[in-house]
Formats: structure tokens, sequence, C-alpha cells
């Protein structure tokens, strides 16, 4: 029931204007406008939807939204005022994308919002932009996909032009496309077993009596992937710490760590603690890991996580990666570097991401990824394990650091990293996970050991 009627495309333009005025990040900025209305009543499951829809499509088209209005307008876009920009972008994004919108609809109600936040200008001009483009649907001719693939598949697949051109070439056009077209794909919940607390299957029928539709995970023996769920908040089990929520990517990263129990473990880029709570209980809550960060303030998050999950042998210590090594030479069994990176093997899990990268992320992340890895390498004790992981699908963060690493460390070699997995083993030495090709995101993990 809802307390006040409240117009879904209003709290849509909202969000969307924080995310384009102040940088608010949408997926946070949806949360918490969400959670706040929902809170007080004001919306129904429905709205909630509709407005995930409208932002979420909006800010992830951004680029595509206003090629198709310039295709309208008779002035630049950017000389219109933000917010009218936003509700002409809004508006067309349902005029094109939304079939179940009727193009009147989207119309009408782009127009009160124009009255309500412009004058009687602006509500003439936006009138006639998007009728102008209701009526008009033929104007718009994609760029020819042979001649111009990578116009072609930024603008039909949401993608920035820089970022298709390097996967084009890399990938041919029928990969690139598969590629861009799995990260429009919304990806479903993952969770992982606290196998410390409960076994998959026992958990399996605990959620699925909390309302939650799920299955076991095929890449993992404690994942689970669920299809629909009632809101993660109001389940039991999560506060019961029966489950952590992970990638199922992420899960594989332990299991090719292979932490033993009783071993003392680093895990140099520890926060929020998704992998640090799977190498502990990997231990069955035995032996030490010391889980660092740079940022102070994420350390709280592992230790809620491993509070929650009633994990005891974590450790938790701000420093800086870089300097691992001088701290603790030669003293861990196992290290893993779990490295800051660009995270575009993870862009279907946030829509804005895509368009806060530029291809300077590439020239410097890789210089403190190689210090981070030459430095906590010095950590591993001799016949110990080095794993080295990212979210990202680019050589110059992935293939490029471990291969620089291992050409200047010959006490290191690289294992055969695929048949650690804990199912579906492959030859891979260097694992590059596609979300396209695997249907989980994008992940680089390398398993390095050093002599004896
Ligand atoms: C990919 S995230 C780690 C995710 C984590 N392993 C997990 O599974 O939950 C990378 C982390 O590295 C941290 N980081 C960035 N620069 C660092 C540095 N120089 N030293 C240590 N940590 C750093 C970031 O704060 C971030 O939390």
């Amino acid at each position: 029931m809802t307390a006040k009627k409240i117009d879904a495309r209003e709290v849509a333009l909202k969000i969307i204007n924080e995310v384009e005025t102040n940088g608010a990040y949408a997926n946070i900025a949806l949360a918490k406008e969400i959670n706040r209305r929902t809170a007080q009543g004001q919306l129904s499951d429905q709205d909630r939807r509709f407005i995930t829809e409208l932002v979420y499509g909006t800010v992830k088209a951004g680029a595509t939204l206003d090629w198709l209005l310039g295709l309208y307008l008779n002035r630049s876009l950017t000389k219109v005022a933000p917010v009218i920009r936003n509700i002409l972008r809004l508006g067309i994004y349902q005029l094109f994308f939304l079939e179940k919108v009727p193009a009147s609809a989207a119309c009408n109600q782009s127009v009160e919002l124009a009255k309500k936040y412009g004058h009687a200008g602006t509500v003439k001009f936006v009138n006639g932009v998007l009728r102008n483009a209701a009526r008009n649907p033929e104007k718009v001719v994609y760029p020819d996909r042979d001649s111009q693939p990578v116009k072609y598949l930024a603008l039909k697949y949401f993608h920035p032009e820089w970022l298709v051109e390097r996967w084009v070439e890399r990938l041919g056009v029928t990969d690139c496309e598969a590629l861009c077209q799995t990260n429009n794909t919304i990806p479903p919940l993952s969770l992982r077993t606290n196998t410390i607390k409960i076994n998959r299957d026992r958990l399996l029928q605990r959620l699925a009596g909390e309302g939650v539709a799920c299955q076991a995970s095929a890449w993992t023996p404690e994942g689970i992937v669920c299809q629909e769920h009632p809101g993660l908040g109001t389940l039991a089990s999560l506060q019961e710490g029966l489950f952590q929520v992970q990638d199922e990517s992420s899960m594989l990263v332990a299991h090719i760590l292979d932490p033993k129990p009783g071993e003392f473990i680093i895990d140099a880029c520890g926060a929020p603690g998704g992998k640090t709570t799977h190498i502990a209980a990997l231990m069955n809550n035995t032996g030490k890991i010391l889980s660092t960060d740079i940022y102070e303030h994420k350390l709280a998050l592992i230790r809620e996580n491993a509070a929650r999950l009633a994990l005891t042998n974590i450790e938790t210590r701000a420093l800086d990666a870089v300097n691992l090594g001088s701290m603790f030479p030669l003293k861990a069994d196992r290290v893993l570097v779990d490295a800051p990176c660009s995270g575009l093997g993870v862009l279907r899990r946030k829509p804005d991401s895509r368009w806060r990268k530029s291809p300077e992320i590439l020239r410097d992340l890789p210089k403190l990824q190689a210090a981070i890895l030459v430095s906590a390498a010095q950590c591993v004790k001799p016949g110990g394990v080095l794993v080295y992981s990212t979210c990202t699908t680019e050589p110059e963060e992935n293939q490029d650091i471990v291969g620089d690493f291992l050409r200047a460390h010959p006490d290191f070699s690289l294992e055969p990293t695929g048949q650690y997995l804990p199912a579906q083993k492959r030859p891979d030495k260097l694992l590059q996970l596609w979300p396209h090709t695997d249907s989980i995101d994008g992940f680089f993990i390398a398993r390095i050991a050093r002599q004896q």
C-alpha cells in the first residue's frame, strides 16, 4: 500500500541528476532513494522495478541517447540545462528502448516533468523534440556494422568507443558484440555458503523456505545462484551468517590459492573481505589470515563480515601493500594479491562504471599492480604459493604483469592454474574468464609457486 502517490519518472530523474551533477554512483544513489521511499510507504514493487529500469537504462545508454537526441535537436545538447537534458534522455530512452511504455506516455510524462523543472519555453522544447522523435523513428540509422564496426557496436550496445576499439582488435567483431551484449544483462545474485555453519544442500532448502528461487553453482562446491529473492535485508539466513554474497568468479580465487588448515596466509588487498572470509572458511577457521588494505575504513567491512560468519582466524591491518615485503619477509605459506584494477570484467554489475573508465587507467594501474605483486611475493616462504587475481580482462593488468614478474623472479614459476578450479578444470596456465563465454564475471587468476 503506498502512502502518497509518487511519480516513478520523477524519482528516476532525481537519481539521474544526482549521478550526472554530483558524480553519485548510480547503484548507490538508486538504493538510497528506493530504500528511503520504501520505508515511507511511497513505492510499490512495480514502482521500484520501473525506477530501476529507467535509471539503469538511461545511465547505461547515455552516449547513445545523446546521439539519438542529436538527430532531432536543432541545437547542441550541451547548451541545454542539465535537468532538461536528463528529462529528454529519460524520454527518448522510453521511446526507443521500453516497448511496454506507449509513445504518448513517454512524451506526455516528460512534458509534465518539464513543466515542473523548467519554464514555458523548455516545455515547448521538450514536447517538440520528443514528438518529433516519436513521429520520425526512421531518422535513426545506426552506422554500418561491416564498414564501421566500432561505431556500430559502441552505439548499439552502449559502450565507450575506446573500449570497443580495443576489444574488436583483440576479439574480433562477433565476440566483441557478444561481450557487449552480455555486459548489458543483469547478472544473477550469487551467494557463498558459509561452510563452517551449514552445507550447501541445507542452505538451499533454507533459502527456498525464505522465498529465494536459487540453485547450486556449477563452478564451486559452495556457490549458489539466485534467480529471484525478496530482498537480501529481509533474510534471517543472512543475519545468521549462513552465507556471504560473492560472485562466482571471485569464489574461484580462494580455491586456486588452495589454503590448508593451520597455515599463515596474507591477503594483500583484502577489503571488503569476500576472499579473506572464503579462505578462512576453507581453512576451517584455523591458522591465521592477515588481511590488509590501504584504507583503514574498509577494514571494518572485513571485520563485520568475519563476525557475522563467526570466523575468528582473521586479523586486519591498514597498510600499503607495496611495503608488505619488508614487513613480512618469507613469512607466509600463501599470499593472495587481489589487485586494485579497472574492473572491466564486471561492467554488467554497475550501469555507470563503463563511463567512468578511460584509457589512462590502463597506463596508471599496472604500475601499482606490479609494485604490489613484487612486494607481496617477498612474503612467500620457499615452497609457498602466490596468487594474483583481478576482475578485469585487459592484458596490461593481467598477463603482462605476471609475465614481467616471472621474468624478473626466476625462483617463481607458473602453476597450471586451470587445474586448481574446483569444477570444470581447464588447461589454462593464466586463467582469463569472460562474461560472454563463461557466463560469469570477467576475472583473471594466476597461481605462482616459489621454489623450495
Ligand atoms: C579488488 S579489491 C579487493 C577485493 C577483496 N579481495 C575481496 O574479495 O573482497 C582491491 C582492494 O585493494 C585496495 N588497495 C588499493 N591500493 C592498495 C594498496 N596500495 N595497498 C593495499 N590495498 C590497496 C582497495 O582499497 C580495495 O579494497
